[in-house]
């Protein structure tokens, strides 16, 4: 059993798989390369998961929490990799409490929407579409999700050719 501190957004317990990116592990994915260049080391987010079953597990459901920090790179708002589900049946449903954003949400035919990011928002993903956070507000975004095990990742699509939205400081 593990504990998860909603103030905090993350989990402690056994085992908790931890990852903390800065804006130098996405140095592809932003518009200003050279500004990415230049913050490298920030601290850009840090997730948090729980596998009660082997990732994989046919019926099994994971749970984890990220933290995406407030901030811009070269005016692009501080955001995740973003990825498809290799299963296009396996949604994910995500829940935010605290902070304000964007979830991009973007199909194979590169078509793109946005949903409002704000503390109480829960949705469900639909499985198709590649998802990324996108933190709009002057705090760390806090969200947490809950994904079936056997939903699988592509980050290849998105770090090759990334989103069809962008979203910029005004
Ligand atoms: O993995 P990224 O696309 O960088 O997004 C960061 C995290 O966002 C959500 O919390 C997903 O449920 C996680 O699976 C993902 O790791």
């Amino acid at each position: 059993m593990i504990h998860t501190l909603w103030e905090q957004g993350r989990l402690t317990g056994d085992p908790i798989l931890t990852a903390h990116r800065t804006v130098g592990d996405l140095a592809q994915y932003w518009q200003d390369v050279d500004a990415a260049k230049a913050a490298a080391d920030r601290p850009l987010y840090s997730t948090y998961a729980y596998h009660p079953q082997p990732d994989g597990t046919p019926g099994a459901v994971l749970w984890g929490s990220t933290i995406l920090h407030p901030g811009d790179v070269g005016g692009e708002f501080h955001m995740t990799r973003g990825h498809f589900h290799l299963d296009p049946s396996r949604g994910e449903l995500i829940i935010v409490t605290a902070g304000t954003g964007e979830l991009i949400l973007m199909n194979r035919d590169r078509a793109a929407h946005t949903v409002q990011l704000e503390p109480g928002v829960t949705y469900w993903i639909d499985g198709a579409l590649a998802h990324r956070t996108v933190n709009t507000g002057p705090d760390d975004l806090i969200f947490w999700c809950a994904w079936p095990a056997d939903c699988g990742h592509d980050y290849a699509a998105i770090e090759s050719e990334g989103f069809s939205l962008r979203r910029f400081r005004p």
